[in-house]
């Protein structure tokens, strides 16, 4: 059974065929850096390392990139509010983002491109648009002009002819009032006083939000690429737009797959920064949190759901992630020096659960419940050691279950789950303790015993991001260094 995913663009789950046989490329809209994330972020990221973890379980080689907005309005007017300069703002949230992404044990994007960064790209699309007739310039802006674009509207199902009625008769805006259509949207925006700019063949300014993705997605990844990623609340028009901007120029499909995550919602509302109803990840954390427990959280619904944050809920969640910690805890004990063993049938149909509940659009609670079944006996034995039952040392070395162990350790490592200390962590933790560190060695060492090379560089790929670098040594030998 192959992979299933829900289209948003055909509004149908679709098999999963990548461009490139083995190969998934998959851009992601990352966060525009005005502040701290929330659960919502950590919600939609955790989702998306899902997908990619389990994709490379599956033995593809992907390339997840990922961008980091750091030109806009907001991280402006927070500069503003602080008497700071816009890059000071983005560069304090994109060194926090990194090291909250890294506590939820979300493996880091193979590159993270930049606005800023990505200027000559910019300019290049919007010059071959405005080449190609798409886009107009107007008193220093640039706009697209949707209207010349056949196909607008298709992703998010809105209707141009429509929303060109409800305008009119409306008094319109400065901007309004350069544009020729209400939906078309800015290229390019002309150098107001005090604000950052950039040198551009429509003179000095700064590039509209949509343009950026366009063109980083070109630039990193080429004119189609298999996955894009996003919250449902960049549907439109975010999305739309950069399908507008990037089909119109290239004249491909931008993207084969539109996944969008469903909303972390408090109180019915979306959580978000510019509600000021959000509760930040690290707030999260500090208070005595566990990462794992917010996966968790998170996982137990479907990606494609709303999710109500509320305590009851994370509590809940708090609950299976102790059970479940404990079985891994004593699994990765258990498998220390394990050879691999055949696989034993149940162990096999629990795989099979496992990857049809994954292959179902990514059906993560199903999942789980295969997780928790694996748990039952590893956590009724650890409870059974740490009573001192001393029957129970030597069943904890019977082969059954040390497979089991095995097993429950590579699933769960799918899912970013791993078992650690639920000690309190802080902003400043210190990263992994060693024997943490030791334990995940182990855990890769038996998924390379296994020949799941992939579970094996995700490992490692997770260690990384956390400063832990791995050295290899002749003779199946280990060392590590902490960055
Ligand atoms: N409450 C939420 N639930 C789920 N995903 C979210 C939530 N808020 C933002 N996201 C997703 O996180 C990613 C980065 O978002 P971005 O930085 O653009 O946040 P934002 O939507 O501007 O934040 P806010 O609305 O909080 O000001 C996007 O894919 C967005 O859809
Ligand atoms: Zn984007």
């Amino acid at each position: 059974m192959t992979l299933r995913l829900t289209n948003t663009l055909s509004r149908r789950i679709e098999e999963f065929q990548p461009l490139e046989p083995g190969k998934v490329s998959i851009y992601c809209c990352g966060v525009t850096v005005y502040d701290l994330c929330h659960l919502g972020h950590a919600r939609s990221y955790i989702a998306w390392d899902v997908l990619r973890r389990y994709l490379l379980w599956s033995g593809y080689r992907v390339t997840f990139v990922q961008n980091y907005t750091d030109i806009d309005d907001k991280i402006l007017g927070r500069a503003a509010e602080e008497g700071s300069s816009m890059q000071a703002v983005s560069e304090r949230n994109i060194e926090a983002f990194v090291t909250d992404m890294a506590r939820l044990n979300i493996l880091p994007p193979d590159r993270m491109p930049r606005a800023t960064q990505s200027l000559d790209a910019i300019r290049s699309l919007i010059t071959e648009l405005e080449a190609k007739g798409a886009a107009y310039s107007a008193d220093g802006d640039v706009y697209f002009a949707v209207m010349k674009h056949a196909g607008y509207g298709k992703l998010s199902g809105r209707d141009l002819a429509e929303q060109q009625d409800n305008a009119a008769g409306r008094v319109a805006t400065a901007e309004e009032a350069r544009k020729q259509h209400p939906f078309d949207f800015a290229l390019w925006k002309g150098t107001k006083p005090g604000e950052p700019s950039w040198e551009s063949p429509w003179g000095p300014g700064r590039p509209g939000w949509h343009i950026e993705c366009s063109a980083m997605v070109r630039e990193e990844l080429g004119d189609t690429i298999d996955i894009h990623l996003g919250g449902a609340d960049l549907i439109f028009p975010h999305h739309e737009n950069e399908i507008a901007q990037s089909e119109a120029a290239s004249g491909h499909e931008l993207a084969r797959y539109w996944l969008h995550n469903g909303m972390v919602n408090v109180g019915g509302q979306k959580m978000s920064k510019s509600l000021g109803n959000f509760t930040t990840i690290r707030a999260l954390l500090d208070s005595g949190i566990s990462p794992m427990t917010l996966r968790l959280f998170t996982l137990q619904a479907h990606y494609r759901k709303p999710l109500d944050f509320s305590a009851d809920a994370l509590e809940a969640a708090a609950t299976g992630w102790k059970g479940l910690n404990a079985a891994l805890g004593l699994a990765s004990t258990l498998t220390l020096g394990a050879a691999p063993a055949a696989c034993p049938p149940d162990l096999a149909a629990a795989r099979a659960r496992f990857a049809a509940a994954m292959n179902d659009d990514l059906n993560t609670s199903a999942a789980l419940a295969v997780l928790f079944e694996l748990a039952k006996p590893l956590r009724a034995l650890a409870n059974r050691l740490e009573r001192g039952d001393s029957s129970a040392a030597a069943e904890a070395r019977a082969p059954d279950l040390v497979d089991h162990g095995q097993l429950l350790l590579e699933l769960a490592g799918v899912l970013g789950l791993q078992s650690k200390t639920e000690a309190k962590t802080s902003s400043t933790s210190p990263g992994p303790s060693d024997a943490e560190i030791q334990a995940q060695i182990d855990q890769r060492q038996a998924a390379k015993a296994a020949k799941d090379f992939p579970a094996a560089d995700g490992i490692r790929d997770g260690l990384r991001a956390l400063g832990i670098e791995l050295i290899d040594r002749p003779g199946g030998i280990t060392e590590w260094l902490r960055g």
